[in-house]
């Protein structure tokens, strides 16, 4: 994983210091940082270098807070994989963006509109500390995922290392290729998750979920995430699960779905209604570091 790579001297350009707070929702970890407050223009290798757990902070994903760029909106918030690309969804960082502007007091509100690379979504700090977002509604159309198919079946035969995988591909705005599994303990996610990820028929690669059925109201989930390797727990993931799930008669709403880091519930009425997911999101620390230019 380039992140365990040495990082490269980046320029000769004097460093930049940002403030910066670590979060997570249910160990998913994240560096947010306020760029209202203070000027941040992150390149990918920046974003590289904050998320690399020994030459720099590390985490999953780096959480950018801006301004808005539209009328009616509270706030953008623009999220980078630990490979240092730009991504259009996170569910975990979505609950720990809102934990992040209360608490810096950028917001007075409890229910916040935010702009993302893949729309709007609209989460709601909760009375107990939790955070619900209205992640919108899933696509199953395979081109919009995307995913490279010439059936619109809801489930479909993918070839990985020799054998054929039967996916549900899913967006939640990112993409998302969901299968169900015996036992996700002893699920192929390290091995297969890589090669599913950047699967030729996924052409903006893909979240790779392994979800195991415990009853109609709960399932295990693991996610080898796109751009940042097998995570403690994936929101968008989980969504994408569930959804999967439900239409394909297995489940039912609400799913209490349990990762390696914790639980999420997740709620889904069906085809073009949005996915409701409730769960945890933790600050750790602020703190600043020099970035190089
Ligand atoms: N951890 C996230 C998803 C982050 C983005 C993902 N790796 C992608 O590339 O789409 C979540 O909680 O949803």
């Amino acid at each position: 994983m380039p992140r365990h790579r040495p990082i490269p001297h980046l320029s000769d350009n004097p460093p930049m210091k940002i403030r910066f707070t670590k979060m997570h929702g249910l160990g998913n970890d994240f560096v947010v940082i306020d760029a209202i407050n203070q000027p941040v223009e992150l390149t990918a290798a920046q974003a590289r270098f904050l998320a690399d757990r020994r030459f720099g902070v590390g985490c999953d994903q780096i959480l950018i807070v801006e301004r808005p760029t539209q009328p009616g909106v509270d706030f953008r918030y623009r999220i980078f994989n630990a490979d240092g690309s730009e991504v259009e969804q996170c569910g975990n960082g979505a609950r720990c963006f809102v934990r992040f502007v209360v608490d810096a007091h950028l917001t007075e509100k409890q229910e916040i509109r935010v702009e993302t690379k893949s729309g709007i979504i609209a989460p709601r700090l909760e009375g107990n500390g939790e955070v619900t977002v209205d992640m919108g509604a899933p696509i199953l159309e395979p081109a919009r995922v995307p995913f490279i198919s010439d059936s619109a079946e809801l489930i479909q035969p993918l070839a990985v290392d020799g054998r054929d995988y039967a996916i549900t591909a899913v967006s939640m705005g990112n993409p998302h290729a969901v299968q169900v599994v015996d036992n996700v303990d002893t699920a192929p996610v390290e091995t297969h998750g890589p090669i599913i990820e950047r699967h030729p028929r996924f052409p903006a690669r893909v979240n790779a979920g392994f979800m195991q059925i415990v009853d109609r109201h709960a399932i295990r989930l693991r996610v080898f995430e796109r751009g940042s390797g097998e995570t403690l727990a994936c929101g968008t993931g989980a969504c994408a699960a569930v959804v999967t799930g439900i239409a394909r008669g297995l489940i039912d709403s609400p799913v209490r779905v349990e990762t390696r880091g914790g639980y999420l519930s997740i709620a889904w009425q069906g085809p073009g209604t949005p996915v409701m997911m409730t769960g945890p999101a933790v600050a750790v620390f602020d703190s600043e570091i020099e970035l190089p230019k």
